[in-house]
């Protein structure tokens, strides 16, 4: 699981995360809403370790995190096929440079079937939609194989057929037990969810509920019914 204990974070004087407490339990799918500019983004970048916080802690599991950004930041010039962009999640998890194994490309596959860019495999970036790119980012993500993996609203672009086998997808790597956090405005994608935690004045509110919940107490899940540790 990764432990997020009463995290304050922002840029400069502008506070954006006033006390975020929340534990982000392993095998389950959690949905992180919130309005445009609420910190979704910020808190992401917190858990990934991207962006440290200004107070509090967080407690990630060793094996790092997977982070599938809202936009690349590879340059679209660069001669990358998909497959190269899917086998740096291999690199990520061995380190830069190192030789890539037979089961790292049989992973790279697997990957790209997944996520139904098989076909894909040897168009350069530059030559593929936004959606396209979209599921390469997360292609790549699943081969790091990594406890932890967020994404940053992975549904934007995509057409309601791949959301739904994106939801399928993110439910499976949760399923091996690995926690799996999505940024999103997507209703489809939060219902989708185990669980949806919204973002609500720099603070984290199970959903519907507007009263935040702390680490380690037992409360109900509100779509099974069962109880789990938060
Ligand atoms: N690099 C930055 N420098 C200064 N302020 C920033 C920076 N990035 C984000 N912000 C501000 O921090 C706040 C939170 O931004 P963040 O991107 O985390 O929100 P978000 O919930 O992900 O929004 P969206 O739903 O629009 O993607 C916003 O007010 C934003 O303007």
């Amino acid at each position: 699981m990764i432990d997020v204990c009463e995290v304050h974070a922002g840029y400069g004087r502008h506070e954006v995360l006033r006390g975020v407490t929340w534990c982000f339990a392993a095998g389950r799918v959690t949905a992180l809403r919130g309005s445009n500019g609420s910190g979704k983004t910020t808190l992401l970048d917190v858990m990934a370790g991207i962006r440290p916080p200004a107070r509090g802690t967080v407690s990630r599991p060793p094996g790092g995190v997977a982070y599938v950004p809202q936009r690349t930041h590879i340059d679209p010039r660069l001669p990358l096929t998909v497959r190269d962009v899917v086998t740096m999640g291999a690199w990520q998890r061995r380190g830069p440079w190192r030789r890539v194994s037979r089961d790292d490309r049989r992973a790279v596959e697997s990957a790209m079937d997944d996520l139904g860019i098989a076909h894909l495999a040897r168009r350069r970036l530059d030559e593929l939609s936004g959606g396209q790119v979209q599921r390469s980012l997360v292609a790549r993500a699943i081969v790091c194989d990594a406890p932890v993996m967020v994404l940053d609203e992975p549904m934007s672009g995509l057409d309601i057929g791949v959301r739904r086998e994106l939801s399928d997808v993110l439910r499976r790597v949760a399923a091996s037990g690995r926690v799996v956090v999505q940024a999103t405005h997507d209703a489809e994608a939060a219902e989708a969810s185990d669980q949806v935690v919204t973002l609500v004045d720099g603070r984290l509110h199970r959903h519907p509920s507007t009263v935040p919940q702390r680490c380690h107490i037992s409360i109900p899940d509100h779509r099974s019914g069962s109880s789990v540790v938060e």
